[in-house]
C-alpha cells in the first residue's frame, strides 16, 4: 500500500475540485496561503487562455491542519471555481428541468441554455469520442468536463504540501522549468535552476532562466496563436537533497524512475517521459551515457556526471534528480480539427471555444508537484515515521547508518 495516498474529485466547470491526501504525518507547517500561493503559480506562463485571467482559484482547507501544523489526519482542500454561477444550471448535480433553465433568473440564461446543448461534435485529442463510446452518454460533456487539466489545481494543492513535508522533514527541495516549447527552447549546456530560482522562474513569460531561449519559446507562442494553432513542449523537474535509497530494485513497481514516470505520464496531454538523458542516452555509446565513480579528495565516492538523472536500479542516487516530461500541442485548436458529428453523422469541425494555446510553463508546475507527491511517498516507505520531528530522525539515522567508504557525502 501507498505510505502517501491521494484522490482529487470535482468537474471543470463543477463548483469546485476536492483533493485528499492521506498519510501525511503532523508536524508539518503549511496554510491556505501557501496551497493559494502555488495554485497562483500553476496560472502563470505565456499562451494561456481567457479563463486563467479571471479564474480564481478559492482554498477552503476542511481537514488535516490546525493553526497552520498538519495533524497526521487526511488533509482536505476544497478549490472553489469562480465560474460557477455560470455553469449552476449547466452542471447541477440534480436533475434540472426545461423549466427551470427558463425561469432562471440568471442574467445568463440563454447561454446557460446553449452550453447545456448536448456536445456531439468530438474534438480530436480529447477523451471526447471514446469516453463517449466508454461511457454511454451522446454527448461529450459529461466526458470532457473531468478530462479538462482544470484537475490539475487539486493536484498542485496536494504537490504544495508534499513539498513542504519533504523540505522540511529532509531538506529535499524541488524546481521545475520549461525546456522547450515546440521548436523553440533552452540551449542544451544551460546551467541547470537552483531551488532559489523558483522566482526568478516564475516571473519569466514561459519559465526559464535562458533569456535567448524564452524569447525563442515567446516567439513561438504568439505565432502559433496567430496562425489559430497550438502547441506543446518539455518541461524539466528537479530535486535537490534526495537521499540515496529511495525507491527499489527488486520489484518493478518499487522502482522510483517507475512512479516517477506514472505519476508525469498521469498528467493530461504528457506523452514522453525521460530520467536524465533519457531518449538521448539511447543514441549514445556506454563508455558515453553511465556516470563514472571516483573518490574524492575527501574520500567520499563522487559521481563525474549526472547523466542517470539521480537513479540508477531504480533508487535515487543522491545525486540531483532530473525528470522531464513531454507536452502534446493543446488539443482544441482554434483553426479547428476535422470531425464527425455523432449526430448527424455528417463531416464537422470541432467545437472551439476559449482554449490555451500553450500551457507547457503550467504543466511544469504540474510536473514539479507530481514528483513532490512521488518523492514524499516514497520517503514515507523508507524512513517511516507519524511526525515530522519523527521522520526526520529515522531519516538522519538511516544516513548516519551507511558506513563511510560507502558514502557519496561528507559530514
Ligand atoms: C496545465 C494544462 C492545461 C491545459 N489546457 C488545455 C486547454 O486549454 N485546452 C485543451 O484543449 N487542452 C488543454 N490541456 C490538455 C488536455 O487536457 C489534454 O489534451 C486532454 O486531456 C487529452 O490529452 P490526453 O490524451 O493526454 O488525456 C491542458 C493540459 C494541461 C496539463
Ligand atoms: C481551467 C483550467 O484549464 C482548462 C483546461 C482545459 C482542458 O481542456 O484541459 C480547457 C480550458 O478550460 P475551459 O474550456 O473552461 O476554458 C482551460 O482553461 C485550469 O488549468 O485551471
Amino acid at each position: 500500500m501507498a505510505h502517501l495516498r491521494w484522490l482529487t474529485a470535482g468537474e471543470s466547470h463543477g463548483p469546485a475540485l476536492v483533493a485528499v491526501l492521506e498519510g501525511l504525518p503532523a508536524g508539518v507547517e503549511v496554510t491556505s496561503g501557501d496551497v493559494a500561493a502555488a495554485l497562483a503559480r500553476r496560472r502563470l506562463g505565456f499562451g494561456r487562455g481567457a479563463r486563467m485571467k479571471f479564474e480564481q482559484d478559492r482554498v477552503d482547507v476542511l481537514g488535516g491542519l490546525r493553526h497552520g501544523v498538519s495533524l497526521g489526519s487526511p488533509f482536505a482542500v476544497r478549490i472553489g471555481n469562480s465560474e460557477w454561477p455560470k455553469w449552476e444550471t449547466v452542471m447541477s448535480p440534480d436533475p434540472v428541468t426545461d423549466e427551470a433553465f427558463a425561469a432562471s433568473d440568471d442574467v445568463n440564461a440563454e447561454k446557460e441554455v446553449a452550453r447545456n446543448r448536448p456536445l456531439t461534435r468530438p474534438r480530436p485529442g480529447h477523451a471526447d469520442l471514446v469516453g463517449m463510446q466508454k461511457y454511454a452518454f451522446d454527448d461529450a460533456r459529461p466526458v470532457l468536463e473531468r478530462a479538462s487539466a482544470r484537475e490539475t489545481a487539486a493536484r498542485v494543492a496536494l504537490g504544495e504540501v508534499a513539498a513542504r513535508l519533504l523540505a522540511q522533514a529532509y531538506g529535499i527541495r524541488l524546481v521545475s522549468h520549461t525546456v522547450a516549447i515546440g521548436e523553440a527552447g533552452v540551449a542544451d549546456d544551460a546551467p541547470l535552476p537552483l531551488p532559489d530560482d523558483v522566482e526568478r522562474l516564475d516571473a519569466d513569460p514561459v519559465r526559464t532562466l535562458d533569456a535567448d531561449g524564452s524569447a525563442a519559446m515567446v516567439a513561438e507562442v504568439e505565432a502559433a496563436r496567430k496562425d489559430g494553432d497550438t502547441l506543446g513542449g518539455v518541461v524539466e523537474v528537479l530535486a535537490y537533497g534526495v537521499p540515496p535509497g529511495l525507491g527499489s530494485h527488486v520489484h518493478w513497481d518499487r522502482r522510483l524512475d517507475s512512479r516517477l514516470a506514472a505519476a508525469l505520464m498521469g498528467i493530461q496531454a504528457i506523452k514522453g517521459v525521460e530520467v536524465g538523458d533519457g531518449f538521448r542516452t539511447a543514441r549514445r555509446r556506454g563508455s558515453r551515457a553511465h556516470d563514472e565513480m571516483e573518490r574524492d579528495e575527501a574520500g567520499a565516492i563522487r559521481r563525474r556526471t549526472g547523466r542517470a538523472g539521480g537513479t540508477e536500479g531504480g533508487m535515487s542516487t543522491g545525486q540531483v534528480l532530473r525528470v522531464r516530461a513531454a507536452m502534446k500541442p493543446i488539443s482544441t485548436v482554434p483553426r479547428s480539427l476535422d470531425t464527425v458529428d455523432t449526430a448527424s453523422d455528417e463531416p464537422a469541425k470541432a467545437i472551439h471555444q476559449r482554449s490555451d494555446v500553450c500551457a507547457v510553463p503550467a504543466a511544469g508546475v504540474v510536473a514539479e508537484a507530481m514528483v513532490a507527491l512521488v518523492l514524499a511517498d516514497a520517503c514515507l516507505e523508507k524512513f517511516g515515521g507519524d511526525s515530522v520531528s519523527e521522520t526526520r530522525r529515522n531519516h538522519e539515522s538511516y544516513l548516519a547508518s551507511v558506513p563511510e567508504r560507502l558514502r557519496t557525502w561528507t559530514s
